[in-house]
C-alpha cells in the first residue's frame, strides 16, 4: 500500500532542500551525476537520554523511493526558480533530464522495531552520486522521526510492563503528517492501540478511546452523562469521573452501572485525567471492588511521559490498568528530534576505486568513518545481546575486539563462541524493491523481543549502561591512518 501518497495525494520528488538540487544540478553540469558513491544515515546520541534506539520509519523509505519521480507540476515550479541575476537557476536540458530520471540505488536497512545504537547506519544507499545527494533530506525527515517516537514509545512500554499502553496524541501532535506518523511509530514501540482513527485506517492500528469532559458538560448532571454513555456504548462504558469531583463521580458512575446491570450493559471502567492519580486509583479501586465491579479498569491520562508511569506503578502502589498518553509520547516532548545525519562515505574514481572519505572535527564522535558498513550483532551463551561491530563489508568481521570509535582506549574482546546477526538487510537492489515489508504487529513484537535480549542497566531510565559498539579494528586502523593523512594534507 502506497501510505504517504495516500495521506498527501501528491508527487513528493520536491521534499528536499534546495540545497540537493543545486548540488544535483552541479553534479550534472560536472558530468559527476552517475559516479557511484555510499552514503550511510546514522545518529550519534540516544534520544531521551536514554542507553538504547528502536529504527522506524522504513516503510515510508520505501514507499518514498518507489514513487520517486519528478513529474509535470514538480518540473515546471522547477524552470521557473530564478537567481539574483534573474536567469533560470537550471537549465532546461537539466529539467529534462530529472524529467528521465528513475531510482537505481541499492538500499539497505536495519528493519524497523530493531534495537539501534549510535554512530551505527540504519540505512545505507549506493548508487549514483546526484541521486543519492537528492534523497538524503526526505530519508532523513522520514527516519529521524519515526524513530524518535518509536523509542519513546518503548520507553513507555518498559513502564507499563503489561499494562495498556493507549496513545491519545493526534491533538497535540505536530501537525497532521506529525500526528499520523507518530501513531505509527508508536505502535512500533510497544503501544496497544490508538485514538488516532485515521492511522487506525490507513495501517491497521487498533482504535480505541472514552470520551470527553465535554460529554459530561453536555448534560444537566454527570449520573444523566454516565447512563446516556453507557447506554448509547455498551461495548465501550469507560466513564470519566473526574469532571466535577473525582471520588463522587466514582459513587455516581457505581450507582447507574449498578441499575444498568439490570438491562445486562455491562460496566468497563472509568478513566481518571486529573488530580493524584496514586490516591485516587487506589480509592477508586477501593469503590469499584466494594460494589462488586471487580472487572473493571481504571484508565489514567494527564500528562503521563515513562517516569511518572514507572513512579506511579513502582513506588506508588497506583491501581491503574490502562494509560493513556499524548503530548509526551507524539511530540516526544524531551527530546524533539533525533538527530540523524546522512554522510557520504565512499566514492567511485575515475579507475573504478572506491575512495574512502571522511569529514574531520574536532570532536570524535563528529568524524565519520569512511567505507560501505553492516552491523554485526553478538549475543552470549543466553541470548542475550552483548556487542555490535561496525565492519566494513571489504575487510570482512573476523576480528577478536572491537574498538570505540569515540574512545580509542575503550575495547571489547568478541568471543568466537557467540552467535551473530548482521542488522543490514537489503532493501533496494538498482532501484528494484527487494524486500517485504512486515506486518506492522510483527514490527512491534521485533521491539519487544529486541528489549528482551537487551540488558537491564541499558535500558534503566538513569545513567543507563552505555553499550558496547565499536569499530572492527583493521576499519579502525585505515580511519585513523586517514584521518592523520587528511589533517596533515588540509593544515
Ligand atoms: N501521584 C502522582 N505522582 C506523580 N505525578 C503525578 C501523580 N498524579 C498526577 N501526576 C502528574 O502530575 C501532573 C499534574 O498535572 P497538573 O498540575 O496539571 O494537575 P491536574 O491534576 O491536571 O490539575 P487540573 O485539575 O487543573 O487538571 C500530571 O503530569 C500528572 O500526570
Ligand atoms: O495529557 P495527554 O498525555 O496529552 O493526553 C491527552 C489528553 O487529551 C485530553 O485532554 P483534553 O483536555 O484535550 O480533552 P478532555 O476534555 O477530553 O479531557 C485527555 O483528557 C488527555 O488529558
Ligand atoms: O479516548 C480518550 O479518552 C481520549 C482520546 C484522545 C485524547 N484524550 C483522551
Amino acid at each position: 500500500m502506497n501510505h504517504l501518497s495516500q495521506i498527501y495525494q501528491s508527487n513528493l520528488a520536491l521534499l528536499t532542500d534546495l540545497y540537493q538540487l543545486t548540488m544535483a544540478y552541479g553534479y550534472w553540469k560536472e558530468g559527476k551525476q552517475d559516479q557511484e558513491a555510499v552514503y550511510e544515515l546514522y545518529f550519534r546520541k540516544n534520544p531521551f537520554d536514554g542507553g538504547f534506539t528502536i529504527a522506524a520509519g522504513l516503510q515510508f523509505v520505501i514507499d518514498y523511493l518507489e514513487n520517486w519521480s519528478f513529474d509535470e507540476p514538480e518540473l515546471q515550479y522547477l524552470s521557473g526558480l530564478k537567481g539574483p541575476s534573474g536567469n533560470p537557476l537550471f537549465e532546461t536540458a537539466f529539467i529534462d533530464y530529472l524529467k528521465t530520471l528513475r531510482f537505481t540505488c541499492d538500499v539497505e536497512a536495519v528493519e524497523e522495531g530493531t534495537v539501534i545504537f549510535p554512530l551505527e547506519p540504519i540505512l545505507k544507499i549506493k548508487g549514483p552520486l546526484l541521486q543519492a545527494q537528492l534523497i538524503e533530506t526526505p530519508l532523513l525527515t522520514i527516519i529521524n522521526f519515526q524513530t524518535l517516537v518509536a523509542t519513546k514509545a518503548s520507553r513507555l512500554r518498559l513502564a507499563a510492563e503489561t499494562d495498556t499502553l493507549l496513545e491519545f496524541g493526534l491533538r497535540r501532535a505536530q501537525g497532521i503528517d506529525g500526528g499520523i506518523t507518530a501513531s505509527r511509530a508508536a505502535f512500533i514501540g510497544g503501544v496497544n492501540a490508538t485514538s488516532d482513527v485515521q492511522a487506525g485506517m490507513l495501517f491497521g492500528i487498533p482504535v480505541k478511546g472514552t470520551h470527553a469532559h465535554s460529554w459530561v458538560l453536555a448534560f444537566d448532571s454527570e449520573e444523566e452523562a454516565f447512563e446516556s454513555f453507557a447506554t448509547a456504548m455498551p461495548d465501550n462504558t469507560i466513564l470519566l469521573v473526574d469532571t466535577y469531583d473525582t471520588l463522587e463521580g466514582v459513587k455516581k458512575a457505581i450507582q447507574v452501572m449498578k441499575r444498568l446491570s439490570k438491562k445486562k450493559i455491562p460496566f468497563h471502567g472509568i478513566r481518571l485525567d486529573s488530580g493524584d492519580l496514586a490516591y485516587l486509583s487506589q480509592k477508586a479501586r477501593k469503590l469499584l471492588d466494594e460494589a462488586g465491579f471487580f472487572n473493571t479498569v481504571i484508565v489514567a491520562s494527564n500528562d503521563l511521559d515513562e517516569h511518572i508511569i514507572r513512579s506511579l506503578k513502582k513506588e506508588q502502589g497506583a491501581k491503574i490498568d490502562v494509560w493513556g498518553v499524548g503530548t509526551k509520547l507524539v511530540t516526544a516532548y524531551d527530546q524533539p528530534a533525533l538527530g540523524g545525519v546522512y554522510k557520504l562515505t565512499q566514492i567511485k574514481n575515475k579507475d573504478g576505486q572506491w575512495e574512502p572519505k571522511i569529514k574531520l572535527s574536532e570532536q570524535a564522535v563528529k568524524v565519520t568513518t569512511q567505507g560501505s558498513h553492516q552491523i554485526r550483532r553478538f549475543y552470549d551463551e543466553e541470548g542475550k545481546m552483548v556487542a555490535d561491530m561496525i565492519y566494513d563489508q571489504e575487510i570482512g568481521a573476523d576480528a577478536e575486539k572491537i574498538i570505540d570509535p569515540s574512545d580509542a582506549t575503550r575495547r571489547k574482546k568478541i568471543k568466537k563462541t557467540w552467535l551473530y546477526q548482521d542488522l543490514l538487510v537489503p532493501v533496494f537492489e538498482g532501484g528494484k524493491l527487494q524486500y517485504l515489508p512486515p506486518a506492522l504487529e510483527h514490527l512491534q513484537k521485533r521491539t519487544i523481543q529486541s528489549l528482551h535480549t537487551l540488558d537491564a542497566s541499558v535500558k534503566r531510565f538513569t545513567n543507563p549502561h552505555s553499550y558496547p559498539v565499536g569499530l572492527e579494528p583493521e576499519l579502525d586502523q585505515q580511519k585513523r591512518e586517514l584521518i592523520f593523512k587528511l589533517r596533515e594534507q588540509n593544515s
